[in-house]
């Protein structure tokens, strides 16, 4: 399949969530649920399939392609797909991303590899071997805090000039270097990673953001981009004073299992909803706070 321009993928990006049951299979209908509730309820104009949210590093390379094939297969072209295809395994990645291409995706994304301590030399060449075997637009996701690995302007701009790279998703709280990017690189694409600081990065002009919890609040993330946008900047941060109180509490109960419960209790209701070991099931004290949140902070 033809190469998708990568380019026109702006606005909201929910994390695909993915449900599992008790044997770790992926929950087919309940996933189908999930996509279709972010395109229709939530309104979002793409998905970022494969992210840590899809508990995607708990995975097999057989069932990460079983869910860039669902997701594919139930959004057609109604939205922006985006397959998170990085890790630790360069060929991994490779592969995943030859495949999502295939099947049409908008463009790839590969986290900075992570757990040994790469030099900024190593990831670059990371980045090269994806591009020169990849057709297809690629999205850097640099997440310092959980990978290790830090890069400046002078990093990002090495990288900016590989062939195909065209953005970042930039999940940091370091203001000052998301506005020298942004100011240094009017032309590549940067996406909000923290969901919680989505109005401190609209001010900057972010194209968009990609995350967790716009599977569930896509709808007021939206309009903060939008507030932003209008030079509202009162409404808009009341509306990220409010989806804060709704992420602090889905943080404080566990965030994967607290979202995929909002979203049965919103009606995605299709088979289990559970975690990939290792991580723990929900307990009946985060369910009972789970209910909580959906009357009160959704
Ligand atoms: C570490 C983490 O989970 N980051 C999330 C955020 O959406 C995050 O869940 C949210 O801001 C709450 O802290 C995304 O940036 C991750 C993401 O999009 C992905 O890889 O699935």
């Amino acid at each position: 399949m033809a190469k998708r321009n990568g380019k026109n993928i702006k606005g909201i990006i929910s994390a695909l969530l993915v449900p599992f049951d008790e044997e770790g299979r992926v929950n087919e209908a309940g996933l189908r649920q999930i996509i279709r509730h972010n395109i229709d309820e939530m309104k979002v104009d793409g998905l970022y399939v494969g992210g840590s949210t899809g508990e995607n590093f708990l995975i097999e390379t057989d069932v990460k392609k079983q869910i860039f094939d669902i997701a594919k297969d139930e959004s057609k072209d109604d939205i922006h797909l985006i397959a998170q295809v990085g890790g630790m395994n360069v060929y991994e990645a490779i592969e995943l991303g030859q495949y999502a291409t295939e099947l049409g995706y908008d463009a790839i994304s590969a986290v900075t590899p992570f757990y040994y301590k790469f030099s900024f030399a190593e990831v670059k060449e990371y980045y090269q071997d994806i591009v020169n075997a990849v057709d297809n637009d690629l999205i850097i996701y640099s997440i310092p805090v959980l990978t290790g690995i830090e890069m400046g302007l002078k990093e990002f701009e090495e990288l900016f000039a590989l062939d195909n790279i065209i953005g970042v998703k930039f999940t940091a709280a370091d203001f000052y270097l998301l506005e020298r990017l942004r100011h240094s690189f009017p032309d590549v694409l940067i996406y909000s990673g923290f969901d919680e600081m989505l109005f401190p990065a609209a001010i900057y002009e972010v194209d968009g953001a990609i995350g967790s919890t716009y599977n569930v609040n896509g709808i007021r993330a939206r309009g903060i981009l939008e507030a932003v946008k209008d030079n509202d900047l009162a409404k808009a941060r009341q509306l990220q004073k409010e989806s804060n109180d709704l992420i602090e509490a889905i943080l404080a109960n566990g965030l994967y299992p607290t979202l995929k419960r909002l979203l049965q209790l919103e009606g995605c209701d299709e088979g289990p909803f559970l975690s990939r070991k290792p991580m723990a099931s929900i307990t009946d004290e985060q369910l009972e706070e789970a209910k909580r949140i959906h009357e009160e902070l959704l």
